[in-house]
């Protein structure tokens, strides 16, 4: 396993800086030693990090290409589609994110999940090289209540699959049921993984997994060869 951090942040505020930080040190090193970034993002509330700190950073933006740890396989105009929510930051204020379009590799929305899933899988091949590991830059992920990451619930079968990088998922305990998600031979492929997360509500998920080490799909997250931070405020890491 790579190294683990652990950064507590007093504000939700700092741990948006923090991660905008880490996210330019990582595309900037990436651009310079392989000539191109290619980021992971997850929904919920890291949009809201991202939005805020992505416009923060100088980078070559042209040099980013930017995947989905997991996406909910309903229409882009949905509010539950990840792209969707990204797609409407960088349509907001004359472009939020200064990113385009074309520079995301998304989940096909008209497939039913498992096609969708093939084609996802065939997308991340063709950028990232085939294989049930392909090695992202840097992974942003987030964790739920009950302790999942990207669309790994716990105790689902899902958690088990070791021979492809992307699968479907059709029974999501969360809303909406149907999705595409990385794995974790993929998820713990990456250079670098970093879970940002703020509020008292994470507190409770943020020990189990951190100071307990349950064995919960969040803590399943360990890059076989790369980094892994946790970027948390003090809320959130109240109860380590
Ligand atoms: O359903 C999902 O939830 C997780 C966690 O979201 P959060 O709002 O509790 O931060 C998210 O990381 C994942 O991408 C999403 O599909």
């Amino acid at each position: 396993m790579g190294k683990e951090e652990v950064i507590v942040k007093e504000t939700v505020e700092d741990v948006t800086k923090e991660l905008a930080s880490l996210v330019e040190k990582e595309a900037n090193e990436a651009i310079q030693s392989r000539g191109k970034f290619i980021i992971g993002l997850s929904g919920g509330s890291l949009v809201n990090f991202l939005a805020a700190g992505l416009p923060t950073i100088s980078t070559d933006w042209s040099l980013w290409h930017v995947l989905f740890c997991d996406e909910r396989v309903v229409p882009f105009n949905s509010d539950d589609s990840t792209f969707g929510v990204y797609r409407r930051q960088l349509k907001s204020n004359g472009g939020a994110l200064p990113l385009t379009e074309s520079q995301f590799l998304c989940v096909d929305p008209a497939l039913d999940a498992d096609t969708a899933a093939a084609d996802y899988a065939a997308k991340v091949s063709a950028l990232l090289g085939p294989g049930r590991a392909p090695r992202c830059d840097l992974l942003l992920l987030g964790m739920g209540p009950d302790g999942h990451t990207c669309s790994l619930f716990p105790g689902h079968a899902l958690l088990s699959v070791t021979d492809r990088a992307v699968a479907a998922i059709t029974d999501s305990p969360k809303p909406p049921p149907a999705r595409v998600t990385l794995t974790l031979p993929a998820v713990n492929a990456a250079r670098a993984a970093v879970f940002a997360m703020a509020g008292a509500g994470k507190a409770d998920m943020v020990r189990r997994v951190l100071r307990d080490r349950e064995p919960l799909p969040a803590a399943l997250v360990q890059p076989t060869d790369g980094r892994l931070v946790w970027i948390l405020d003090q809320a959130a890491a109240a109860k380590l």
